[in-house]
């Protein structure tokens, strides 16, 4: 098999993109206080609500250092935020759920979230993407590189410059293809079971409208931003 090595640009670009991913962290971490005490399901869906809204916000702020990305159509550019922030909030949940923690702290938190109020028809497919991103191991590079590739869907609605934003997607797949060869060189097929995962990820986000309406509480309070983004109110 020959060498598979990176290019000075591929290293640059990934640099950039994992740079980015850091920088951005969510604010206050969500699993710590779940693992604190059992909240109300009015108080997990607030709490829901503030960490997508803050997880939006850091979103734009990374997605801003894609490079290329600000060279797309203005438009396209909403339009590519707008379809793939459900998938990057999940695709971020995963990783929160997968983080390694002290033994036993993983299974509270699943007990946690399950009471959360989230309606059960749910749990399962939640749960299995969760695990299956897990059992994934993926080392930070690869999930910045992830959650780049879910925001440059070229099949996003409403995109008009498709070519565009492939030819940018792309860059990015050849990098992710190289990062798996090199992370994991035992397994074959790493790389196309991790693309498999973002198919796993938008069955996940067709729920997510009805998910978040039929919480187990009433009166469901979004904050502007969500409104705007999620499509609900
Ligand atoms: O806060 C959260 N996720 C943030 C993680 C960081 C990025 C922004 C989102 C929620 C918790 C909120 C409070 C109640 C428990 C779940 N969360 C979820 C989760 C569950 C259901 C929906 C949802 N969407 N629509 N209806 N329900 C979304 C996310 N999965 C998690 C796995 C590990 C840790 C936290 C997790």
């Amino acid at each position: 098999r020959e060498k598979v090595e990176m290019t000075k640009e591929q290293r640059a670009l990934m640099k950039a993109i994992v740079d980015a991913y850091n920088r951005h962290q969510i604010p206050q971490d969500v699993a710590k206080k779940l693992l604190q005490e059992q909240y109300s399901a009015e108080e997990n869906f607030l709490l829901l609500t503030e960490m997508a809204t803050s997880q939006v916000q850091v979103l734009v702020e990374f997605t801003k250092n894609i490079p290329g990305f600000l060279s797309l159509d203005r438009e396209d550019q909403i339009a590519l935020l707008k379809g793939s922030t459900v998938e990057a909030m999940f695709l971020r949940s995963a990783q929160v759920f997968s983080r390694k923690m002290p033994n036993g702290h993983t299974v509270v938190l699943e007990e946690r979230i399950r009471k959360s109020g989230i309606p059960d028809e749910f749990m399962t497919p939640m749960f299995n993407f969760y695990k299956s991103i897990g059992e994934l191991h993926m080392v930070q590079e690869e999930q910045a590189i992830l959650t780049a590739i879910t925001i440059l869907m070229p099949d996003r609605p409403y995109v008009k410059d498709h070519q565009a934003v492939e030819r940018l997607q792309e860059t990015m797949l050849n990098v992710l293809r190289k990062l798996c060869v090199l992370q994991h060189p035992q397994e074959q097929q790493y790389f196309a079971r991790l693309l498999g995962r973002l198919t796993e990820l938008r069955t996940l986000s067709h729920y997510h409208a009805e998910m978040l309406t039929s919480w187990k509480m009433n009166d469901h309070k979004f904050t502007p931003l969500l409104c705007e983004i999620w499509d609900v109110q």
